[in-house]
């Protein structure tokens, strides 16, 4: 029987690339960013909005799903698609850097991470079983491994012990995935900002032969110099037919800098959450609307955008909304910011086509430029 999980690169640019990965619930356009759906919704969202935009594929949080509403109870509910409307592709974390960000009291061993749940102090096991159980019953078409992440800085030894484990994981994590057809695993490379550990988890997880790789233990407090020195490092050793996704990445300029090193994917909750605070992203870059100045400022944030929280609203309406806290303000400044996203994307997905790439970063980056400060 055919693969349902493929990957076809249609054009690259340097490295860049652009393609399609086609899965049974549908095609991801590449490159990809995914809005972040933590616990079954993407904030202020509708989905048939958020699949209007362009998003092909929305991200979902093992961790926040198992403790509410519930692995098994999703299961029972025909499953996180079903439940949320999102008939795509789902591609769902899991869980180890939610647990280390949010979780109470929580012990890491060589079994997996015990935590006590942020809502009510329950306590819990999540075992690489046990994540790609969760995943399995959720319904994800692409599961993580459960990987330990390492902030930035720290030191080697520990970097080294996190990357280490996250290999054992992975290949507990590849056996309790089995063979599911039309789904996938992706492995998550780590090591820090140590070049050698990088390349060693990078050749170790392709060895397991997986659909997809993933660059993890990055945008966790370096400077964007250093996140970009380890996808440099770690590109070449990763196979040019399958996916690269780099974990939890990051405002516009990261991610044109990262798809011009050879990144496919993305997904980052910088666009949701700064819209519920007030902050837009544009073609003139990032503004705060919740500043007075567009307290009477009657133009919209972009005429030229096909979203109409971008070309149809004043600045003066949105920041007012912003400042009485009105719910329509963080529903309109997420639609537009993930507008944006959306649109740098398919920019980025169709200059790589034309092979215009360094030319658009170019233009890009110039219109931040133009922001009014
Ligand atoms: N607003 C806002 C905002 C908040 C946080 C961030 C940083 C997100 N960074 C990040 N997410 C990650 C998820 C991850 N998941 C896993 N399983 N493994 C990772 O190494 C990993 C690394 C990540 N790095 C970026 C923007």
């Amino acid at each position: 029987m055919t693969d349902q999980f493929s990957f076809t690169v249609a054009a690259t640019d340097g490295a860049a690339r652009t393609g399609e990965i086609r899965m049974p619930r549908g095609v991801i356009r590449t490159p990809a960013f995914m809005p972040v759906g933590t616990a079954g919704t993407v904030k202020a969202m509708y989905p048939e909005q958020v699949k209007a935009l362009g998003a092909d594929v929305v991200l979902g949080n093992t961790y926040h799903l198992m403790l509410r509403p519930g692995a098994e109870r999703v299961a029972r509910l025909g499953g996180l698609h079903a439940m949320m409307q999102w008939p795509y592709p789902i591609l769902t974390d899991s869980g180890g850097f939610q647990v280390m960000s949010l979780a109470g009291l929580r012990k890491l061993d060589e079994t997996g991470v015990r935590f006590q749940s942020h809502l009510d102090g329950s306590t819990h096991l999540l075992s690489p079983e046990r994540s790609i159980e969760i995943q399995g019953l959720l319904g994800s078409d692409i599961q993580m491994q459960l990987d330990e992440c390492v902030r930035l800085p720290a030191p080697e030894s520990a970097i080294e012990s996190a990357m280490r484990l996250s290999l054992r994981w992975a290949e507990r994590c590849r056996i309790a995935f089995g063979d599911q057809p039309g789904k996938a695993m992706f492995g998550i490379v780590q090591g820090g900002d140590i070049p050698a550990l990088r390349v060693e988890s990078a050749k170790a997880l392709v060895g397991l032969d997986l659909k997809g790789y993933a660059i993890g233990g990055l945008a966790v407090g370096e400077p964007q110099a250093t996140m970009l020195a380890m996808i440099e490092t770690v590109e070449p050793h990763l196979p040019t037919h399958k996916p690269r996704y780099l974990m939890g990445v990051g405002t516009p300029d990261d991610i044109v800098q990262a798809v011009s090193r050879g990144i496919d994917m993305f997904d980052c909750v910088m666009p949701t959450r700064a819209g519920r605070h007030g902050m837009v992203y544009t073609r003139h870059g990032r503004l705060n609307l919740r500043n007075a100045r567009f307290a009477e400022d009657n133009s919209p944030l972009d005429p030229d955008s096909t979203c109409p929280a971008a070309n149809l609203y004043s600045k003066a309406y949105l920041h007012h909304l912003v400042r009485a806290g009105e719910i329509l303000g963080m529903m309109l400044l997420t639609w537009n910011n993930l507008s944006y996203y959306q649109d740098l994307m398919a920019g980025l997905r169709k200059a790589i086509a034309a092979g215009r790439l360094a030319d658009f970063i170019g233009e890009t980056r110039e219109g931040w430029e133009k922001a009014e400060r």
